[in-house]
């Protein structure tokens, strides 16, 4: 759908980039098109409460996202039930959703994609009644680093590969009971993904058999490896070839659920939810339409 009134959500804390131009470009684009548009700043609190508020005033066809992964989850939960369409420039550190959906980190270049209009009808994970996932969420080695990384204070590549090897030393088995596709598995694992979409930000290719719009989403299992293996998974991954690893098992699934013998931390989109016991995930399809350029 081409829109015709916009209202922009600017992060202005996400990523590690320079926004103070952000404004300009909006309007000089919006005004060459003929857009009606409105902006929106966050300030980290209450921020889903106050779009909401807005949104009910200004009765925008497409809320734009502009941030990271954080800020378009959270105007996507706005979304679900409703007629108007998620936008993204994407402005975070990693911009997940923006990579799988071919949307450049170019502000004019994502700009002008908004105004064609080009959209599609993606689906999202609902995990405990309570979070909604557009691209990864996961239970272990990851989200335990990135609460490693958020710990740190620190941005950027270097932290986060600190971060990385400092997990890796650091890394622990879980015994998870998950229930899916009518069958019980009980499976040792260091980590769980729920995969809608494929790579995270790195460009591990995660999940290779992934489609945001097909019903289902990944389960992908990491049994325990040893680290002298960790390299060859860590290239199979980078190659989008993790299925033949040993280590890896992956299974497409409408629903599961996860017990995990010991709580687990949980991150969704990027954003730590606290330690679970038990995750429950459902696919909700086609819940989501969204400008892409795929
Ligand atoms: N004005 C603000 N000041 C501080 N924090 C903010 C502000 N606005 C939003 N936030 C916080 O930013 C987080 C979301 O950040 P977002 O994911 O968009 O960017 P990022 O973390 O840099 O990118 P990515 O998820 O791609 O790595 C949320 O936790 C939200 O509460």
């Amino acid at each position: 759908m081409q829109p015709k009134k916009l209202l922009f959500i600017i992060n202005p804390k996400s990523g590690n980039n320079d926004k103070s131009t952000l404004e300009k470009q909006i309007s000089r684009v919006c005004d060459k098109n003929k857009k009606e548009y409105a902006l929106f700043y966050t300030t980290g609190e209450n921020d889903k409460e106050k779009i909401e508020e807005k949104q009910d005033e200004y009765q925008a066809d497409t809320l734009v996202a502009c941030g990271g992964d954080g800020t378009v989850n959270m105007i996507a939960q706005l979304l679900l039930n409703s007629p108007a369409q998620l936008g993204i420039i994407p402005l975070g550190s990693a911009n997940g959703l923006a990579y799988e959906l071919d949307i450049e980190e170019d502000v004019e270049e994502s700009l002008e994609l908004l105004m064609i209009g080009n959209s599609i009808s993606m689906d999202v994970i609902q995990i405990n009644d309570e979070f909604i996932c557009l691209h990864l969420s996961d239970l272990g080695f990851n989200a335990k680093m990135i609460k490693d990384f958020e710990e740190s204070g620190e941005r950027g590549m270097l932290s986060y590969a600190k971060s990385f090897f400092g997990s890796l030393m650091e890394k622990k088995t879980n015994e998870f009971r998950i229930e899916f596709n009518g069958s019980e598995k009980t499976v040792k694992a260091e980590m769980i993904v729920m995969a809608n979409a494929s790579s995270y930000g790195t460009g591990a290719v995660i999940n290779p058999e992934s489609k945001l719009d097909d019903g289902t989403f990944e389960l992908v299992i990491f049994k325990p490896i040893p680290l002298k293996d960790l390299l060859s998974l860590t290239l199979e991954s980078f190659l989008g070839d993790i299925k033949s690893s040993p280590y890896v098992e992956i299974y497409k699934v409408e629903k599961a659920k996860i017990y995990c013998k010991e709580a687990e931390l949980l991150q969704i989109d990027g954003e730590l939810k606290g330690v679970n016991q038990e995750i429950k995930a459902e696919i909700l399809q086609g819940a989501l339409r969204v400008i892409s350029q795929k």
